[in-house]
């Protein structure tokens, strides 16, 4: 497998904040990568620095095999779709196309024209005209269209409704199948887009808290239903992200690293275990929720 982004020890600070602090991580070639975090983690701030818009404070970016920082070459293997995006006031859809398929050299004209179908969006309206959704739509055909080797979508959808958004997943996966690229995706909708990603980077306060891939994750957290007692001796040592108790059932939601051997003792005492959502993690490994067990 070849390393499509590397960071090491990447630093940045804007005058007394830090955003980001001492982050390390690899994306692989050709995966959907989920950037997850909550507000003000350092997300944006970090895929910046990958694209090239912004100087890290400290460390290294390696895209390919390059520093993307000021590298014509290396920005424009990559598109940067971003909620904040702004055009020039005159500009219509069909200009910000044009530019797009000006910068971007994979562009795919007719895929885009595909989308802009699909998506029902008028080429003619000019772009501070356009709705919230419609400015996400927009970005989201600019991303998809540009077939670009390293892609990144920062929370793509402010605004877009649920078919909509549907939409969106379903193209990026029939695309990213039939042309596989590396995906990097920023999203607080952490349970619609769960399916989707091979690969998570969880970041919080500036710094990685999980970088692991999807199946990994899958034993990070799980949730047990049985007896009390069962659901105890299972809890014991771990951190408890939720209970409920029905009697003598309990069902709870655990974090820690489970080993085949402890899920198959538990299910011999008829505890059923199944994996916790990607969003039940990331609320427990964030520090909101959770408490040791005994
Ligand atoms: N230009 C800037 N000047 C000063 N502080 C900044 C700047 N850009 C980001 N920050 C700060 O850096 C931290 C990380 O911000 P960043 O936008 O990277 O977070 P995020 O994870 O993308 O958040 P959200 O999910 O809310 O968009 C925040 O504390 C933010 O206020």
């Amino acid at each position: 497998m070849t390393t499509a982004i590397s960071v090491a020890g990447l630093g940045k600070t804007y005058r007394d904040v830090t955003a980001l602090d001492g982050v390390s991580f690899a994306i692989q070639e050709n995966t959907i990568c989920g950037v997850l975090g909550r507000n003000g983690a350092g997300k944006t701030t970090a895929m910046q620095i990958i694209t090239g818009h912004a100087k890290p404070s400290s460390g290294s970016v390696d895209v390919f095999g390059r520093a993307p920082f000021e590298d014509r070459d290396a920005m424009s293997s990559m598109c940067f779709v971003k909620e904040s995006q702004r055009y020039p006031d005159e500009f219509k859809v069909k200009h910000v196309l044009a530019s797009a398929a000006d910068l971007l050299p994979q562009w795919d004209q007719g895929f885009a024209d595909d989308l802009l179908g699909k998506f029902d969006l008028p080429t003619g309206r000019r772009v501070k005209k356009l709705s919230r959704g419609m400015h996400s739509m927009l970005g989201i055909i600019i991303g998809l269209a540009s077939r670009a080797p390293v892609t990144l979508f920062d929370e793509p959808y402010l605004g877009l409704d649920v078919v909509a958004r549907q939409m969106f997943y379903d193209e990026l996966l029939a695309d990213y199948a039939a042309h596989p690229r590396t995906i990097v995706l920023s999203t607080h909708l952490v349970d619609e887009v769960a399916n989707l990603l091979e690969h998570v980077v969880l970041i919080d306060g500036g710094r990685v808290l999980i970088d692991d891939c999807a199946e990994n994750l899958r034993r990070r957290a799980v949730v047990a239903t049985g007896g009390t007692a069962h659901i105890d001796d299972l809890a014991a040592g771990r951190t408890e992200l939720r209970r409920e108790t029905l009697g003598t059932q309990a069902r709870v939601t655990l974090q820690g690293d489970f080993t085949d051997d402890d899920l198959a003792r538990a299910r011999e005492r008829g505890v059923d275990i199944a994996p916790a959502s990607l969003q039940q993690l990331m609320i427990g490994a964030t520090g909101t929720e959770g408490r040791q067990a005994s």
